[in-house]
């Protein structure tokens, strides 16, 4: 295993985490940095600290989202902030064009990017933009420039602390109430099998590409509608 920084906004599981892959991979392969994505001097506080204590960085994946429907603002901060602050981060440190070796940016965005999810409007206006920007930063022309691959990751359901608390800040009690039902009929994908999928796409994934994993399918590309 290469060498991997955590940053998250929660410190304290974030480093439980840590200690955990520590544990399996050794301690000098996995370190963590506190970072809310909502803030430029976070993000680029834990790149600096990250490469001064790792190496340069090759891959960066941005991951942190939240499902709050009643603080909208809030969600389009964190989902569409974090990527669009990280994306562009990762272009001017790993850009050859400034100076860097080129590189790998996965966007978590989710199948709700690519369809409609009446359950949480305002996250899924966030995925879409996500793939939005993944797809621009993605074309040939950037990849020319930079050398560096914009990706996305379009998982659906998995049951985990993001849907307990979207549940909880639903966008109406209407919804609330239709949420969990419709959630368990969704079928039973792990945290195992998007992990398994977000290799493939940082091994072997195509530059721009949206790449979909769904409960008891292969993972699929899903092209720009025109
Ligand atoms: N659980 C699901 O069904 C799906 C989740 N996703 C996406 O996968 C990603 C991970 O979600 P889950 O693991 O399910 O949820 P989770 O709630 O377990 O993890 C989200 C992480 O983001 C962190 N975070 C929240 N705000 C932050 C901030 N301002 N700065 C830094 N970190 C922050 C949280 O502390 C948490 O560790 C999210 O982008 C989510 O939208 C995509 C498709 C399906
Ligand atoms: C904030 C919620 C947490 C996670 C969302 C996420 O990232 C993944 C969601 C996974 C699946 C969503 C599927 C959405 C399907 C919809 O396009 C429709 O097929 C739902 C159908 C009917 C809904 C009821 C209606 O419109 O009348």
């Amino acid at each position: 295993m290469g060498e991997v920084c955590v940053a998250d906004i929660d410190s304290e599981q974030g480093e439980a985490t840590v200690g955990e892959l520590q544990a399996r991979h050794g301690p000098d392969k996995v370190t963590f940095f506190t970072c809310d994505v909502t803030k430029d001097e976070h993000f680029k506080g834990a790149w600096d600290a990250a490469e001064e204590k790792l190496g340069p960085i090759n891959l960066l994946i941005n991951n942190a989202g939240i499902g709050n429907e009643q603080e909208w603002h809030k969600t389009v901060e964190v989902n569409l902030g974090g990527c669009m602050r990280g994306t562009l981060l990762a272009l001017d440190r790993m850009g050859t064009n400034k100076g860097g070796a080129g590189g790998v940016v996965v966007n978590i965005a989710s199948i709700v990017g690519l369809k409609a999810n009446p359950f949480g409007p305002v996250y899924s206006a966030t995925k879409h933009a996500i793939v939005g920007l993944t797809r621009s930063l993605g074309s040939d022309f950037h990849l020319k420039v930079s050398g560096v691959k914009v990706q996305a990751l379009c998982p659906s359901l998995v049951k985990t602390e993001l849907l307990a608390n979207a549940m909880k800040k639903a966008f109406s009690p209407e919804v609330a109430k239709a949420m969990g039902q419709f959630a368990s009929g969704l079928g039973n994908m792990t945290a195992d099998n998007v992990a398994d999928a977000l290799l493939k796409l940082v091994t072997e994934g195509t530059n721009g590409g949206c790449l979909v994993v769904e409960a008891e399918k292969d993972p699929y590309y899903v092209p720009a509608p025109i």
